[in-house]
């Protein structure tokens, strides 16, 4: 089974602007991997490259073990879904024929329309002009018309974009639904902020470059940051918190009955236990380095040195 995505030392100009400069980067079978960077970084222009629609300059592109821009490349694509950043439909259509129409673009029968409208919650809208959706269904017709025939792969550009909360906690929802039925997904943002429990790996790509990849335990580990942990409990008594920053913890943010900690991988187990056997301990919580934290640490302004590039 050839690795879904294996990109090898991309290059991409744009006129003056060198939109990738050297990226290496696989996607494995059965994985979401999170492209994450800042705006103009080159996740979009990844995106194009995987789905054949720019050649790189220089470097290799190889999908489901084919090249995107080589010969045959309509039986590629059907294996492709491809959600963009800014999806536009024809507003007059309802959302069962924007449905339908790309179906019939993408050669598969028009039954496969309902189950899709069922699974993304737009049966009730289907017969409504697309122009009268919230911005929220229409990335959910966006991703039904992505899903059209069951992709092997599916690239996700800013899913999320644009959208409130509760379209957002859908979006996730259904990719986490996607995660377990064991789609291959890469997915790109430039919003950290809640993405990391539905990715299973993160690439950080910073001006056109691969900063960093892996997943983020490992990210975690290699960047030495740690990890947070939240004490509930009676905590107006200075001796016990004193105990636990003899262990090596940092007191980050603390109140009368809660306690937020730094605390270094190598010195976790002896801090819990000491938290564990305090008066009045409510509860522990140990959560792995944020994504925005990895970010810091392996973003654009770390100096590549500093965070050598994994092309993995
Ligand atoms: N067709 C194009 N012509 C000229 N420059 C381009 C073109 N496409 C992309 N670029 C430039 O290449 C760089 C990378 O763009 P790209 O769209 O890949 O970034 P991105 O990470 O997806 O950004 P965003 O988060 O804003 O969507 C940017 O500087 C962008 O302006």
């Amino acid at each position: 089974m050839p690795v879904p995505v294996k990109l090898e030392n991309l290059h991409k100009r744009y006129g003056r602007v060198q939109a990738l400069d050297g990226v290496s980067l696989s996607a494995r079978e059965g994985e979401v991997l999170g492209l994450l960077g800042h705006n103009g970084a080159g996740k979009t222009t990844i995106m194009k490259l995987v789905l054949g629609l720019t050649r790189p300059d220089s470097g290799r592109v190889e999908v489901l073990g084919r090249d995107p821009c080589g010969r045959d490349v309509r039986r590629l694509r059907h294996r492709l879904g491809y959600l963009p950043e800014s999806v536009v439909f024809y507003g007059e259509l309802t959302g069962r024929e924007v449905l339908r129409y790309f179906a019939r673009l993408k050669g598969i029968g028009r039954g496969a329309s309902e189950p899709l409208l069922e699974r993304l919650g737009l049966a009730q809208a289907a017969d409504r002009p697309v122009k009268g959706y919230s911005n929220g269904m229409r990335q959910r017709l966006g991703l039904a018309q992505a899903l059209l025939g069951e992709p092997a792969l599916l690239l996700l550009d800013e899913p999320t974009a644009g959208l409130d909360p509760d379209a957002t906690r859908d979006v996730y929802s259904m990719l986490d639904e996607l995660r377990r039925r064991g789609a291959t997904v890469m997915l790109s943002s430039h919003v950290l902020a809640g993405i990391e429990r539905h990715i299973d790996r993160a690439a950080i790509i910073g001006a056109g470059r691969l900063l960093v990849s892996g997943n983020l335990e490992e990210l975690g580990r290699r960047a030495g940051l740690g990890v947070t942990i939240r004490a509930g409990g009676d905590w107006a008594d200075e001796k016990r918190v004193d105990r636990v920053i003899e262990r090596g913890a940092v007191v980050h943010r603390r109140s009368a009955t809660e306690l937020e900690l730094r605390v270094p991988g190598a010195a976790k187990l002896d801090v819990l236990r000491v938290l564990l056997a305090v008066d009045g301990i409510r509860d522990v919580a140990v959560e792995p380095p944020s994504l925005e934290m990895l970010y810091d640490h392996f973003g654009p302004s770390t100096r590549p040195a500093e965070a050598p590039c994994t092309a993995s």
